[in-house]
């Protein structure tokens, strides 16, 4: 309910929607015009993604067939926070969390330059990081970026036993079940990255037991991306840098929308070379 009044946050919340959605709508026209000119649009996923709808539209001969352009701009939001602070909220507390254990964070470097030197990181590169790998996994585990998935029964449902009427809110609590001691054993609360070493089905006591990216059919569509990217980044920075805490760092966990160090992540870089 309090995201109806009209406070200060909250009208201040409003103006930066509007303002959002006036840029994109103006990109998105922008785009639109030059399409229909016969422009080829730049290889992206939002010209992809009006080229494909236009495709859609004209073979349907029914202008109403495509998605709106509303549906567009939701498109466009969702990719830009599901992708962007997710992937970003991972690499910050891998950072922290290798600040925390060099006996780790010099174990990946090895593997980083044991793979590619000081040579830029490629794909088939990336895909055999097995310590960076485990790392990411074991940071997505404690520091998972999406704390909790919520899902609403559409019907009367059961589920273990309980019976839910239509209408339903449950909340699957990611974080919980990434730190229970039944199911990781009893250094659940421990980082330790091998217990990643044989696969995900076999880090945990009852698999399936790791979230981060959700599961089902609403599985997130980046997660391959996602690992990439990080892979990617945390690759460049283990060649060039090494880094540690700096002592007005505090760990304070804190979920602001997802999982973030609530005072900032103040780590000192050094060059390596
Ligand atoms: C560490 C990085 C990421 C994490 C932890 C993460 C996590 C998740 C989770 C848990 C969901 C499921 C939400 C639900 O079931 O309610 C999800 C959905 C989604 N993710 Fe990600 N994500 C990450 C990166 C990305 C990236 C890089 C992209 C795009 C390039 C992306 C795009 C999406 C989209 C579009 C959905 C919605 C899918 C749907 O509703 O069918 N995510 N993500």
């Amino acid at each position: 309910m309090s995201r109806f009044f009209p406070t200060k946050a909250n009208r201040r919340m409003r103006q930066i929607a509007a303002e959002i959605e006036r840029i994109l709508k103006g990109i998105i026209a922008k785009r639109e015009n030059a399409l229909r000119a016969g422009q080829a649009t730049s290889d992206d996923l939002l010209g992809l993604l009006l080229e494909s709808n236009m495709a859609h539209t004209r073979a349907g001969g029914n202008s109403k067939a495509g998605i709106t352009t509303d549906d567009v701009i939701g498109e466009c939001k969702l990719f830009y926070f599901a992708g962007m602070e997710t992937t970003s909220v991972l690499l910050t507390w891998t950072m922290i969390v290798l600040c925390m254990h060099p006996e780790w964070q010099d174990r990946a470097r090895e593997e980083v330059l044991h793979v590619f030197g000081d040579r830029t990181p490629d794909y088939d590169g990336l895909s055999r990081l097995r310590i960076v790998t485990m790392v990411l996994y074991e940071v997505l585990r404690l520091y998972t970026p999406l704390t909790a998935l919520q899902r609403k029964t559409y019907r009367p449902t059961e589920l273990g036993g309980v019976r839910y009427p239509a209408g339903v809110v449950l909340m699957l609590p990611l974080l919980s079940v990434h730190h229970d001691k039944e199911v990781w054993g009893a250094d659940a609360h421990e980082f330790r990255p091998e217990r990643f070493s044989e696969g995900i089905s076999k880090a945990s006591v009852d698999a399936p037991a790791f979230f981060p990216f959700g599961w089902g059919p609403r599985i997130c569509v980046g997660q391959s991306f996602a690992l990439l990217e990080a892979k990617m980044g945390l690759a460049m920075i283990l060649q060039r840098f090494s880094f540690d805490l700096s002592p007005s760092y505090t760990h304070a966990p804190f979920t602001v929308g997802l999982l973030q160090p609530e005072h900032g992540a103040q780590v000192r870089l050094k060059r390596l070379h």
